[in-house]
């Protein structure tokens, strides 16, 4: 049955969340999207992966709200809700309004708010998020294309997108401990404080919070905070700590890196992995005028066991360019299909080990897949582990990599791993 039903509103996060639950050893079940059926065999952790950061603010609660009705099937009875290690999101929505419909559909009348991921260079600090050593507001994540995230306060920031009053448990009081934590979070209640943000600058933070918040019947935040879960559950009684592990399957030998992240971090990836690997330039605007046929019939040439990797993977510059004669729609959906299409083709060519960089990307690529159900494997990099699935009737192994995650060498740790 399950113990801790989370709802992730993108593939990358979703398998970030499953990995960090997955270093306990216990079994964790990812899907994309609601699956079809009910649960059958449900596992302890159950995370459903949605694509709805961005979606206009009724779509997401909707389809938020079709996750939870699985869950509950599934017998969950305490919830997450993850969301980015930045925050991402827009004036609107969407963490603020799924997160209270989600308390109303619960009957809970308070949550927290904990984004950060110290591993990953992300913590809170008197309610202000930072990415290593910069305000929020002063990253990269300043320019996001979607969600640019233009103020680094989380009060401010969750505020207009809720209906109830938020607060903050600063980090003199995680400092305390779990009963200084729960005290704190009594008495914002009290004072009618539904959402409170909390501090967090370690993992050690992390773990105060977890503990003093397990029984809250919904947690929102990253992934991190949600890591220390299973070793409590364990400890209470709720989850048997002989949790079953998974044995990874046996792969061929063939690989592919599809990158369509534009990030700084997936761009000095790939410049990395070029060094010696064959690679393959998408262009946006050659794909809109003449598809993926070339590059396609490019993949068909290369041997099955050399490292290989087909990118759309610009410099800001080049991604305005395109922007600006395709329009960003466009010019994400033209490499998101060639990538899709590709990743097909690899399959079919005999590839079984795949590696995703980017989130929308990871969306197109597992879609064409005909992925549904993931488990999760070893774990790469904080954040990034290897899953596991079936693909037109074989096994296949896929990494899915948020945009800023991994070290520079990420390629090639992901595949020295499997
Ligand atoms: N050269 C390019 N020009 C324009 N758009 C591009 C180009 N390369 C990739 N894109 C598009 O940019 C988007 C990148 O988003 P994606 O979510 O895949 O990466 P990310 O934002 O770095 O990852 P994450 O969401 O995990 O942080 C995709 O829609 C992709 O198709
Ligand atoms: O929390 C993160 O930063 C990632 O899991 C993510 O959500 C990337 O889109």
């Amino acid at each position: 049955m399950t113990v801790l039903g989370c709802i992730a509103d993108d593939f990358t996060g979703a398998t970030d969340l499953a990995g960090l639950l997955a270093r306990s050893g216990v079994k964790v079940n990812l899907h994309m999207g609601v699956p079809d059926g009910p649960p059958e065999d449900p596992a302890a952790f159950e995370v459903i992966a949605l694509k709805c950061r961005t979606e206009p603010v009724a779509e997401a609660v909707a389809e938020c709200l079709r996750a939870l009705d699985w869950l509950q099937a599934a017998g969950a009875a305490r919830f997450f809700w993850k969301y980015c290690s930045t925050f991402d999101s827009t004036a609107d929505g969407n963490i603020g309004p799924v997160a209270e419909a989600l308390m109303a559909k619960l009957g809970a009348d308070q949550t927290i708010y904990c984004p950060a991921f110290p591993e990953n260079g992300r913590s809170i600090f008197m309610g202000n998020l930072f990415v290593e050593e910069q305000p929020l507001a002063e990253s990269p994540m300043r320019d996001h294309p979607l969600t640019p995230m233009r103020d680094s306060n989380l009060m401010r920031l969750l505020a207009p997108q809720v209906t109830k009053p938020v607060g903050l448990a600063n980090r003199l009081v995680v400092e305390k401990g779990a009963a200084a934590l729960k005290t704190r979070l009594a008495a914002l209640k009290r004072d009618g404080v539904a959402h409170v943000v909390v501090d967090a600058v370690s993992n050690d933070d992390l773990s105060v919070i977890a503990e003093a918040c397990r029984d809250m019947t919904l947690l929102t935040g990253g992934s991190a905070v949600a890591m220390a879960l299973p070793a409590l559950y364990m400890k209470d009684g709720t989850l048997a700590a002989d949790a079953p592990k998974l044995d990874a399957p046996t792969l061929e030998e063939g690989a592919i890196v599809l990158s369509g992240s534009c990030s700084a971090m997936t761009r000095a990836q790939v410049a990395a992995y070029l060094e010696h690997a064959d690679g393959y330039r998408l262009d946006p605007l050659d794909l809109a005028q003449n598809g993926a046929s070339a590059a396609l019939a490019w993949l068909e040439q290369q041997p099955a066991t050399r490292a290989k990797i087909i990118y759309a993977t610009a410099e800001p510059d080049a991604v305005k360019a395109a922007q600006d004669k395709l329009g960003v729609a466009k010019a994400g959906a033209v490499v998101e299909d060639a990538l899709a299409a590709l990743a097909v083709k690899a399959r079919d060519l005999g590839t079984r080990r795949f590696v995703v960089a980017g989130g929308e990307t990871s969306g197109a690529v597992t879609k064409a897949l005909g992925v549904t159900q993931l488990t999760i494997g070893a774990e790469i990099a904080p954040g990034v582990p290897w899953c596991f699935a079936q693909s037109a009737g074989c096994d296949i192994a896929l990494t899915l990599k948020s945009g800023n995650f991994g070290a520079v060498s990420f390629f090639d740790d992901a595949l020295a791993k499997l």
